[in-house]
């Protein structure tokens, strides 16, 4: 038995954590921001075994642990009946613990590919619930499992897990041109800062649910960003090189990432622009189908 699923990446601009609630499906996050195709694509190959066990192996980008992928697995092993050993392999095309949501991608992928293997049946809703409560449980995310779940450009009104969480889409063309220079870590985020941030990203939600405009939501990430102060200097000369040509710019939660929106016709400009600039750079569409088995 063997399956393969995909989940994209998901850019936060800005966001209101929602934690108090107990039960892992009811916390997440309000905000806004957008999936891309790049993301994480994982294969599962099943087979019995005396007893439960499993292998990760990560090609592409790499992560230093491997918990979220773990949690998931140890939820399903919870569902099934009989011993079988997993042989899992997580290919990732997004750098990880730069905001470009690469917990949530890992664990809704795996969520995905192991329900097709095991034959578990879960509904979709399930699948991204238990996806969902393992960013929860590892403190990776907030609402970027409801996100990449369903893909598109997303106002998130309401937090939790899919089947508890509500968002709304906004329509567009335009392509994510995104920098990246170091990652930070989103736990740490969670576990000190979150107190002090909860201000801001419940207003943004209201504004930008008027105006339901792209670049408005570009300004709004920027004010976020400042407002958290995680813009480092190099952020800073980045955004003030795109702000000379003409081009707004966002910050990816939580990374030293900036990121642009620009139509087709822009690509090769702002293309130019980067590439000065030590970083990865990443040029892609916005996934608009979220979470899917291939
Ligand atoms: N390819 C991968 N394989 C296994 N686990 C991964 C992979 N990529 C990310 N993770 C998990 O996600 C965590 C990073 O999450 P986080 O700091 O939120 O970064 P990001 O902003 O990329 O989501 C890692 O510590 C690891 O637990
Ligand atoms: C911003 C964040 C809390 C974390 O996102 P990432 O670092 O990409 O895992 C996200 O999950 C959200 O709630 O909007």
């Amino acid at each position: 038995m063997q399956a393969v699923a995909f989940a994209p990446g998901h850019i936060t601009g800005f966001f209101k954590a929602e934690v108090e609630p107990k039960e892992p499906e009811q916390k997440g996050s309000i905000g806004a921001g957008f999936c891309i195709k790049e993301g994480v694509t994982t294969k599962v190959k099943v087979t019995s075994s005396d007893k439960p066990g499993f292998k990760i192996t990560v090609t592409g980008y790499k992560s230093d642990n491997t918990q979220v992928s773990e949690f998931v697995v140890k939820e399903f092993f919870k569902i099934v009946n009989q011993n079988y050993f997993l042989d899992i392999e997580h290919n990732t095309t997004i750098p990880v613990g730069y905001g470009l949501g690469s917990s949530g991608a890992v664990a809704l992928s795996l969520a995905f590919a192991l329900n097709k293997a095991l034959g578990t049946n879960l509904s979709r809703t399930r699948i991204g619930q238990v996806a969902h409560n393992a960013e929860i449980h590892c403190k990776t995310g907030l609402g970027t499992v409801l996100s990449s779940y369903h893909g598109g450009f997303e106002i998130r009104t309401k937090q939790g897990a899919p089947g508890i969480g509500s968002l709304q889409k906004i329509h567009t063309d335009y392509t994510a041109i995104v920098i990246c220079f170091s990652p930070i870590s989103t736990k740490q985020f969670i576990k000190t800062e979150l107190s002090k941030i909860n201000g801001l990203g419940g207003k943004m939600v209201t504004k930008l649910l008027k105006s339901r405009d792209q670049m408005e939501f570009l300004d709004m990430s920027l004010e976020f960003a400042k407002y958290v102060h995680v813009i480092t200097r190099q952020m800073q000369l980045v955004i003030d090189d795109l702000s000379q040509n003409g081009f707004k710019s966002g910050v990816a939660m939580f990374g030293e990432t900036v990121f642009t929106l620009v139509p087709k016709t822009k690509e090769f400009e702002v293309m130019q622009i980067l590439k000065k600039y030590d970083g990865v750079i990443i040029k892609t569409e916005i996934d608009k189908s979220g979470a899917r088995v291939s």
